[in-house]
This record gives C-alpha cells, sequence and structure tokens, in this order.
C-alpha cells in the first residue's frame, strides 16, 4: 500500500524557505485544492474525497489561503481558526490540511504552485477546484500560465456547470480536456490538462452557512 497523504506533509524548515518532504514522496500524485474555507463544509471534503478516488491521487492538500486575492478579506476568519475547522472536517489519513501559502508567502495560486513545484521535485501536483473557479479562472493571475504549470481538475458545483463549461477559460482551454473516464491519467499527463468531473453537485457553500441559509442537520425521522 502507498504512504498516506499525512504522512507527506509540507513543513518548512525554520531556516530558510525550504519545504522539507521525505525520500518516498518522490513520484507521488498530491491533489492541491486550494480555498478560503470560510467556514469549510462537507462538500469540500466530497471532492477531496471524489479527487482521491476518480483521479487515483495519493494525497490532497487542502491549502487554506490567507485570502483569495479576488475576494473581499472583511468577514475572513482568522486563518488559525479556518485551519483548526478545516482539520476537524478533513479528519481522513490522504487529506492534509496546511497554511502552507501563508508560510510561503504567496497569495496567488501560480506563485504557489511555482515555489512548490520547484521545492518538491519529482511530485506530481494537480489544481483542483469547484465549476464555480473555472468560470472566473481567465480573471486569475497568470490563469494561463497556472494552466500550464499543473494538470486540473474541475468539480462540478450547481449554478456553475453550464456557466464554466461555456466560458473563457473553458473556451481557451478546450483542447486539452481529457476525457472523464481518463481520471487516472490526469497527474501524469503534461500540462496543460485538465478534466471535469460531474456527479458531486453538493448545493453546499460557506456562504450559505455564513448566512446560516443552509445549515446541515441529521434527519430524525419518528415512525
Ligand atoms: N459545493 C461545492 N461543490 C464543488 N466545489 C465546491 C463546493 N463548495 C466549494 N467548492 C470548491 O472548493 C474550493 C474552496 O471553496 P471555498 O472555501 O471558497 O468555499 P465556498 O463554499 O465556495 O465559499 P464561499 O461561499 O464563501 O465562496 C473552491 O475551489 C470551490 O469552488
Ligand atoms: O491567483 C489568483 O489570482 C486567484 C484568484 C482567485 C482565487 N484564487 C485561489 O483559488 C482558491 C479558491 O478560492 P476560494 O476563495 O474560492 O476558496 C484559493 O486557493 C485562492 O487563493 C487564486
Amino acid at each position: 500500500m502507498r504512504p498516506f497523504g499525512s504522512r507527506i506533509a509540507p513543513r518548512l524548515k525554520r531556516s530558510g524557505r525550504r519545504l522539507v518532504l521525505p525520500p518516498h514522496a518522490k513520484g507521488m500524485t498530491i491533489g492541491l485544492f486550494g480555498g478560503s474555507f470560510n467556514p469549510p463544509h462537507e462538500a469540500h471534503r466530497l471532492v477531496a474525497l471524489a479527487a482521491l478516488k476518480r483521479l487515483g491521487l495519493d494525497a490532497v492538500w487542502w491549502m487554506v489561503s490567507p485570502g483569495n486575492p479576488l475576494k473581499a478579506h472583511s468577514g475572513l476568519a482568522p486563518l488559525a481558526e479556518r485551519v483548526s475547522a478545516a482539520r476537524a472536517l478533513a479528519h481522513h489519513p490522504a487529506i492534509k490540511v496546511t497554511d502552507i501559502e501563508a508560510r510561503l508567502g504567496t497569495r496567488f495560486t501560480f506563485d504557489t504552485i511555482a515555489a512548490l513545484k520547484a521545492r518538491c521535485p519529482g511530485v506530481r501536483f494537480v489544481w483542483i477546484m469547484g465549476a464555480d473557479n473555472l468560470a472566473q479562472f481567465h480573471l486569475w493571475q497568470n490563469w494561463l500560465g497556472i494552466a500550464g504549470l499543473v494538470p486540473m481538475a474541475i468539480v462540478d458545483r450547481p449554478g456553475a456547470g453550464l456557466k464554466s463549461a461555456g466560458g473563457v477559460a473553458a473556451t481557451r482551454l478546450a483542447r486539452y480536456r481529457l476525457d472523464e473516464s481518463d481520471g487516472h491519467r490526469l497527474a501524469f499527463t503534461q500540462a496543460p490538462a485538465w478534466i471535469f468531473l460531474h456527479g458531486l453537485k453538493s448545493p453546499l457553500s460557506s456562504t450559505a452557512l455564513r448566512e446560516k441559509k443552509l445549515i446541515p442537520v441529521k434527519l430524525h425521522l419518528s415512525t
């Protein structure tokens, strides 16, 4: 059996900015799932589990962002709070929650991925995001550069699927799209390469949770 994701947790050496990964991390496939996680919710977990299974990844890192460059930060909970809530929720040996972006000092995804790739030669990274982010991917800094750095997996999301599929980024990158049945090839395919994973369609969102519009409840049906 391959080593679990938690055993290849990213650690920065105190001196300098060297990322330390154990030797067995070489050749591993790791999904980078960046997010605000404000707060984290069950759909984040479902996305990670779907990516692990359908892309055959060894691990998924939840990279809790110091702050999405395109979002206002006024309602953003402190990073440490979001990290510990994410850890409590993730609770899976192949999911690692990290604040590596804050420690690397990067804010833009291109910079983060470039830094990780430079520090972890031999690791095959895949960028993971929901379909809402594909719809506005063309507004991200150096988005074509990101597409050229790592393969990407897009997970369907209610209200975003069609919009993102016909959007600027999906159109520009159309010829690099893999068939959904080729998920296990994605991490080994030269970027640009991307895949759209259907089937999840969870309506959960941090916004709804913040506004308390959608509180996950367990139904107790009496007979
Ligand atoms: N229900 C969902 N289905 C698919 N992807 C999701 C879902 N919820 C979040 N994601 C994805 O998870 C990543 C992190 O999302 P984020 O932490 O911003 O949560 P969010 O619910 O989108 O938050 P907000 O409502 O504040 O925008 C993003 O790539 C986002 O697209
Ligand atoms: O690099 C950018 O320009 C950029 C613009 C918007 C979002 N992102 C990243 O996308 C990830 C998802 O953000 P969010 O807020 O939708 O969870 C998170 O890692 C952000 O840092 C990155």
